[in-house]
């Protein structure tokens, strides 16, 4: 049996990870913190596995404590840059036995979005992201679109491929979007979505739309489960969930 905890448990993404984990065969719920709770609970409770859905400004050091205290990690939230993963790594240089993954998206079908995304990637001359969200969303652009618009790049790098064409010399602040490794990353905040993902790539006379839909929160949780039952088989730090699907 796989002890869970479970931090933001009374988020929208942490009540549905709560009801994910009871009904999981092989994994046991022992903590359900939120805001204001202690987090020495979580070691109190004989937790193997910690899941962070929490909020940007909080998970580092939630992830560091629990590193610090010996219980995997698997973090959904947020925020995460260059800077705070290196620190991570360095911080589990003490403990090399614990497992951290940092996921910008659990939902497979993203997962699978952003592997097409990088594979079209240096065969088109343009590209640009669009991520869609409910209007509750905190961070802008998202986590999976700074990810997507990152491995982009990176492929369009690796193949050879110059700046993205853009003749854009008159506009207002924010019309082109965030510019994201020199990807235009675009956000749209709706009543009634929940997490959506257009990558657009085009060629003179060509457009191919990769798109994802997230319609419920259920969609994470297949991802989530799965990570809870692999991560105390992968020492070190993991950041994307790909690493942990046989993906070929
Ligand atoms: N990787 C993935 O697949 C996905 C990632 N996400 C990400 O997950 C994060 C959470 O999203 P969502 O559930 O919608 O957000 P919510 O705001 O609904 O939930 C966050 C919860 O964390 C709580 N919280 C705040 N501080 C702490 C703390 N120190 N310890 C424990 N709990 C705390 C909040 O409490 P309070 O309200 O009192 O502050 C709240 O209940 C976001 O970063 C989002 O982008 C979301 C969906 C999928
Ligand atoms: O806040 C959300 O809802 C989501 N956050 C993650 C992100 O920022 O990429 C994952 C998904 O898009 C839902």
């Amino acid at each position: 049996m796989i002890r869970v905890a479970v931090l933001g448990a009374a988020g929208r993404m942490g009540g549905t990870v709560v009801e994910a984990v009871r009904a999981a065969p092989g994994l046991e719920l022992v903590a359900a913190l939120d805001s204001g709770d202690d987090l020495a609970e979580v070691r109190g409770a004989g937790a193997d596995v910690a899941v962070d859905f929490t909020v940007p400004t909080v998970t580092r050091g939630n992830v560091a404590a629990m590193v610090d205290a010996g219980v995997h990690c698997v973090v959904g939230t947020t925020g995460w840059d260059e800077e705070s993963l290196a620190q991570v790594r360095e911080r589990l240089r003490d403990r090399p036995e614990v497992g951290v993954l940092v996921a910008p998206n659990f939902a497979l079908g993203a997962v699978l979005a952003m592997r097409f995304a990088e594979q079209a990637a240096r065969l088109f001359e343009s590209v640009e992201v669009v991520e869609l969200h409910h209007p509750d969303k905190v961070d802008a652009p998202s986590g999976t679109a700074r990810h997507t618009a990152e491995r982009v790049a990176a492929a369009r790098h690796a193949a050879g491929l110059g700046p993205v064409p853009d003749a854009t010399s008159q506009t207002m602040d924010g019309a082109r979007g965030a510019d994201v490794d020199g990807v235009r990353v675009h956000a749209v905040r709706l009543r009634g979505l929940v997490a959506h993902e257009e990558i657009l790539l085009g060629n003179p006379g060509e457009q191919l739309t990769i798109r994802h839909d997230s319609f419920d929160r259920a969609s994470f949780m297949p991802g989530v489960v799965h990570a809870v039952r692999r991560i105390g088989t992968r020492p070190g730090l993991t950041v994307g969930l790909e690493h942990l699907l046989d993906l070929g």
